[in-house]
């Protein structure tokens, strides 16, 4: 029987499409996609063993949760509500630094007593006893809404599902009050809204996402390995610099204190001739320049790099460590 590939989601439209692109470009993984009209699959160029799924950033939080996709790009607000037992169907791997939004509880601004969640019930209990009506919340992150809800112990109000312009909801009087995402709050300025003081429900961002569901056979696993290894290359390089230095081979027995101080390292042993190599992370560069001129070291260069291969990298392991 031939072992399954690793299917790998990446959102094919909205807000997470273009980030999503330049994230795996960044470390050198090029889609070569066949997008016919039905045909949303695609490969990696120079990876084997990897089918490409564009899917939308909701569609991709489905097929992780069922294990229909192993590995997939998405935002941590819809893993949240799509999937009841979030923690044990995916591992999120990292957050992407991209696709930054907030899940938030929104008021009509009018509402100018109404600062908090507390105030909510007060806000029910008119509605109730004035109108004889249940206060009504616009959403879409319903699972979200009761679990904060709840926490809050806000619990007299019924949800309105919306499928989009929530923010229009309270204008419109089909809710009095909504969730929905923000990442700026023009929508939510533009719709005379404001966010309760302690209404912020998520600080979400989009994430590498591994489903624990997948069956990762071993070619799975392997593929997975390739393409993490290279994402974290291209991380490790970006966080990194190389620092090379003419030094006095009197002086090499102060190098192992000095690296250790800055947490640096020196990858290729202490220095035999006069040659010294140093890695550190690019916020110590300066530091570390200044007392390798402490130490009377000359020509001394600083230098990026496009990939940093370490033994090990945090990204296959924890995904390792999570699939067995
Ligand atoms: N204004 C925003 N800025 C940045 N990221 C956002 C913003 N809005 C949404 N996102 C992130 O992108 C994800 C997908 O949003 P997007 O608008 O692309 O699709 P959608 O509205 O959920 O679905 P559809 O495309 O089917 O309408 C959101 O769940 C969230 O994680
Ligand atoms: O705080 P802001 O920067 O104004 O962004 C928030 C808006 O962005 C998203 O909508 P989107 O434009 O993705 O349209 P959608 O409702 O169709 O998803 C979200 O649903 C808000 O409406
Ligand atoms: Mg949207």
């Amino acid at each position: 029987m031939t072992q399954s590939p690793l299917i790998l989601a990446v959102p094919s439209k909205g807000r997470l499409q273009e980030n999503a692109a330049a994230f795996f470009a960044r470390a050198g993984l090029v889609f070569t996609q066949s997008r016919g009209a039905r045909d949303y699959r695609g490969t990696l160029a120079g990876v084997p063993d990897v089918e490409v799924a564009f899917l939308s950033a909701s569609e991709i939080v489905s097929q992780l949760s069922s294990g229909t996709a192993h590995l997939g790009i998405t935002g941590e607000d819809l893993v949240r509500e799509q999937i009841p037992d979030a923690d044990a169907a995916v591992e999120l791997l990292t957050p992407l630094g991209f696709g930054h939004a907030n899940v938030v509880v929104a008021v009509p601004q009018a509402w100018i007593d109404v600062r908090n969640m507390a105030d909510l019930d007060e806000v029910a209990a008119d509605l109730r006893a004035r109108h004889g009506y249940k206060m009504r919340v616009a959403t879409k992150y319903v699972n979200l809404t009761r679990r904060f809800f709840a926490e809050k112990g806000v619990s007299d109000y019924r949800i309105v599902e919306s499928l989009g312009a929530t923010e229009g909801a309270p204008g419109a009087g089909s809710a009095e009050l909504i969730v929905d995402i923000t990442t700026t709050g023009a929508t939510l300025a533009a719709n005379a809204l404001k966010i309760l003081d302690d209404g912020v429900m998520l600080r979400s961002e989009a994430n590498l996402v591994a489903s624990t569901r997948a069956p990762w056979t071993d070619r799975a696993k392997a593929a997975a390995t390739a393409v993490l290894t290279r994402i974290a290359a291209e991380e490790e390089a970006r966080t990194s610099r190389e620092v090379r230095a003419c030094l006095d081979p009197a002086k090499a027995s102060a190098l192992a204190p000095l690296v250790r101080e800055h947490g640096a390292s020196l990858p290729y042993g202490n220095a035999l001739g006069r040659e010294i190599v140093i890695h550190c992370r690019t916020a110590t560069v300066f530091d570390i320049v200044t007392a390798l001129q402490g130490l009377g070291a000359q020509d001394i260069s600083v230098r990026a790099f496009d990939y940093l291969f370490r033994p090990t990298n945090a990204l296959t392991e924890r995904l390792l460590n999570r699939i067995g």
